[in-house]
């Protein structure tokens, strides 16, 4: 019996829905389940949908309480539960601003099988706060809550999955998680700017996808015209040799894929290195980390 284990149970044919939000809320989720609609027009035999990152409100931190909702009575919540079961499509829901019942408010990602059932929700861990001196402040934190914890779930019939947002793909420990869980495919909605797109998004999405020998779908808003936050977009799928299999540009568009679990059995039998790792010497990577050491 072969050692190596592939997380893929079918080829799975995916879309990466690439659109931009506005003011509008209930504006946004239309345009959401529009571009489902027309994804499953264009091939229905979609196995999955990919939204990007707070897809339903501005990417601002002065707007996300004001368009925050409750999970799962909110309605956005509800418009995706309701659009996976009435076409009989997983979904993995990019992410929204979720009013806590701790009052907090949280940069959260659903999933959503082929039922309307929620198989998933990350919080998104690691908040964006950077400041890059003449280009770029950016501070989640000051009106967003983080996380606490991986995320791993399966679709059924699909495989195991990992789950996070953006910034926390800049965090290999999530995706390892995932992956050492059994995880094949780590997907990461995610709205890069106009700063560190160009510099690093294809880059994290390769890494992760070699790490980890798993299939990488990185799903971005599109980038918006009118103004505010400018996403880096070129949405993408990345193959378990770390080879781009689909990229998107910057403007409104569905990209698709499909992922062969037979690309990902054949990278983890030609470079074993599930059967090779050292877990005796890496087995947590926390227990020395020093204080200000990276
Ligand atoms: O890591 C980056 O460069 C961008 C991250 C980001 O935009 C986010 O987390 O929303």
């Amino acid at each position: 019996m072969s050692l190596i284990m592939t997380a893929i149970a079918k080829n799975i044919k995916v879309a990466l829905l690439q659109f931009y939000a506005g003011a509008n809320k209930a504006e946004n989720i239309k345009k959401a389940t529009d571009f489902a609609t027309k994804a499953l027009k264009q091939h229905p035999d979609l196995d999955l949908l990919v939204l990007p990152e707070c897809f339903n409100s501005p990417y601002a931190v002065d707007q996300f309480r004001k368009y925050s909702e409750s999970i799962p009575d909110g309605e956005t919540t509800k418009a995706l539960s309701q659009f996976a079961k009435e076409h009989g499509v997983n979904v993995i829901g990019g992410s929204f601003p979720e009013l806590g019942d701790d009052g907090n408010v949280y940069n959260t990602s659903l999933s959503f099988d082929k039922t309307g059932k929620i198989v998933a929700k990350h919080r998104k861990v690691h908040l964006f706060d950077i400041d890059i001196p003449g280009k770029m402040t950016f501070k989640e934190s000051s009106s967003l809550h983080s996380g606490n914890k991986a995320t791993v779930f399966d679709l059924p019939g699909l495989g195991r999955f990992g789950l996070a947002i953006c910034y926390d793909i800049r965090f290999p420990e999530l995706a390892m998680i995932a992956s050492r869980s059994g995880a094949g495919i780590m997907c990461y909605p995610g709205a890069f700017n106009t700063v560190t797109g160009p510099r690093f998004w294809t880059k994290f999405g390769v890494a992760r996808a070699i790490d980890n020998q798993a299939y990488v779908i990185l799903c971005s808003p599109a980038r918006n015209p009118n103004g505010g936050y400018q996403a880096y977009g070129h949405s993408m799928v990345v193959d378990p040799n770390g080879d781009v299999v689909v990229e998107a540009g910057h403007n409104e568009q569905i990209v698709y894929a499909e992922l062969d679990p037979s690309v990902e059995k054949d990278a983890r039998t030609a470079i074993p290195l599930s059967t090779q790792r050292r877990f005796d010497i890496y087995h947590d990577v926390s227990v020395d980390a020093k204080k200000g050491a990276l």
